[in-house]
């Protein structure tokens, strides 16, 4: 079980202060079978904040990374203390691989709550709220929202303060999307979520975000700034962030004709 989510769960050695809590990587890097996934990865967290990018860019990986799946080189740590060397039960994922433990979505939480405190009551009142009933069902015989759903929920219903939350939105209708939106504003002090949704990205205005191209990360920045900013070829001054693709150097920019990064889902045609 070395480098899985039960590693991280076990609660036999908490080396936790309370006092400094941050997620910080330095120099983040990882390779699979002999390919650069992540590159150079450097940020310090102390909140939650967004990840965008294009399909393959990283960003699944980066979240299975700092959930203790893989073994990285560079640094990644979290209240100080080195991720490769710590159990830690505040940290949770909504990532499926985690949840491979039971045949039944109750039995996965009858454990989940035996190793990392989710809470019943919570996990079922999330399910009333959102109306389905998975409790007797296996979780692959879950439709696709539905899985974003429950596996989010066993994620936060243990009220972790740290959140690893891969695609939350994902095939979910409009009216659960707004529940969830309130479950991720609500659930975790600090983590990464990673969105695809540019339209629920509207209502994140104040959270920092980052952008994962080609295995690097790029930011913070404010939501805000990235729904009132363009992607430009070259070195622009005063940009807002400086990106590659490739060989090609491209900035954001402050939009000043009023377009919206909407528009520029063109981030993603560049590569
Ligand atoms: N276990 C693995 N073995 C080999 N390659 C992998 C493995 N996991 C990820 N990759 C590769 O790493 C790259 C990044 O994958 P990742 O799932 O992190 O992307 P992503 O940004 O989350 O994409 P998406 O938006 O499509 O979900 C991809 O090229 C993927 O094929």
């Amino acid at each position: 079980m070395k480098g899985t989510i039960f590693e991280l769960t076990c609660p036999l050695i908490l080396k936790v202060s309370i006092l400094n809590h941050m997620i910080e990587a330095n120099n983040l890097s990882l390779e699979i079978r002999g390919k650069i996934i992540l590159k150079n990865i450097n940020f310090r967290l102390n909140n939650k904040a967004l990840i965008l990018g294009p399909n393959g860019s990283g960003k699944t990986t980066l979240l299975k990374t700092l959930s203790g799946f893989y073994r990285y080189k560079g640094s990644v740590k979290i209240d100080g203390n080195e991720l490769k060397d710590i159990n830690y039960i505040s940290l949770s994922t909504n990532i499926p691989d985690a949840y491979y433990i039971a045949m039944k979505v109750k039995d996965i939480l009858s454990i989940l709550s035996e190793i990392k405190g989710c809470k019943k009551d919570l996990f079922e009142s999330m399910m009333k709220e959102v109306n389905i009933n998975p409790l007797d069902k296996n979780p692959f015989s879950l439709s696709m929202g539905e899985k974003t759903i429950v596996f989010t929920a066993l994620a936060l219903s243990s009220e972790p303060k740290i959140v690893m939350i891969d695609e939350p939105f994902e095939n979910l209708d409009k009216n659960r999307k707004n529940i969830m939106m309130k479950w991720l504003n609500k659930y975790g002090k600090e983590g990464f979520i990673v969105t695809h949704d540019l339209e629920m990205l509207k209502n994140f205005q104040e959270w920092n975000m980052y952008l994962m191209i080609e295995g690097k990360l790029y930011g913070p920045i404010t939501v805000k700034e990235f729904l009132s900013s363009k992607l430009v070829e070259g070195n622009k001054e005063g940009s807002i962030l400086k990106i590659e693709i490739g060989e090609r150097k491209y900035s954001l920019v402050s939009s000043k004709d009023n377009s919206s990064i909407l528009d520029i889902n063109n981030i993603y045609d560049y590569v």
